[in-house]
């Protein structure tokens, strides 16, 4: 079953990122792809376990910068700004308080269990950025960069129907960017459609 095999993927790609990896050279890659965004809406997240660290690039936004909070068991994820003030939330998490304004993001940090090189991505198996990132989408357009060690990476992760995918996946050995699942790369490089 798939998510008898994502449960496995996801233990798996867990114990590899307590690896960890080169944190300067996370942030200066994902510096450089927030470049275009300056301006924008921007949803990092509050660092838990060890995932990598956004934060340096949060702080370097010119822009608005928002949290995730969980509001309930499967529910989307509502994003307050991020003026400094964090309280603890359920799960382990540090979010924005009640009295922070609710903020609709147009890029966001994703956080990591596992990716592949397809812009499939593993969480804690909450479905929580699956059902949000479903909602933003049917909004307007939205920018997905996934944040992960190199080390996180798996080969192939089983899709389901509910599953977004990642615009990007930036890592601390370079950036990834998925090619479109209906594409094929040819021998002498060019694309195909299926
Ligand atoms: N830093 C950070 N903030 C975040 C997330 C995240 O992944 N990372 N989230 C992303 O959604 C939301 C919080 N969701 C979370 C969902 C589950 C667990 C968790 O610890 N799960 C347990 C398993 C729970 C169970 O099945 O019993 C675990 O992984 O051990 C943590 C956060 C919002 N904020
Ligand atoms: N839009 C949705 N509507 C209903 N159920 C959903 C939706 N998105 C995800 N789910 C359900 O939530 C669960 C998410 O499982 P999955 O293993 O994909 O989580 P994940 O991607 O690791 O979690 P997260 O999105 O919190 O990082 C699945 O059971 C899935 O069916």
């Amino acid at each position: 079953m798939v998510s008898g095999l994502k449960k496995q993927l996801r233990q798996q790609a867990l114990a590899a990122r307590g690896q960890g990896g080169d944190d300067e050279a996370m942030t200066r890659h994902l510096l450089e792809v927030l470049v275009p965004h300056r301006g924008k809406v921007l949803a990092g997240y509050w660092p838990m376990r060890d995932e990598a660290d956004p934060r340096p690039a949060i702080s370097a936004h010119d822009g608005p910068v928002c949290l995730p909070v969980v509001t309930g068991p499967a529910r989307p994820l509502e994003f307050r700004a991020f003026d400094g003030r964090l309280e603890a939330g359920s799960f382990g998490t540090s979010h924005p308080p009640a009295d922070s304004p609710v903020m609709q993001p147009q890029v966001l940090i994703v956080p990591l269990a596992g990716f592949d090189r397809e812009g499939h991505r593993l969480g804690y198996g909450g479905g929580f950025y699956d059902r949000t990132l479903e909602i933003l989408r049917t909004s307007g357009p939205v920018v997905a960069i996934g944040l992960a060690y190199a080390v996180q990476e798996i080969r192939s992760i089983p899709v389901e129907p509910t599953d977004q995918s990642l615009d990007m996946i930036v890592t601390d050995q370079g950036v990834i960017l998925p090619q479109p699942q209906n594409s094929q790369v040819n021998p002498d490089g060019t694309k195909s459609q299926s």
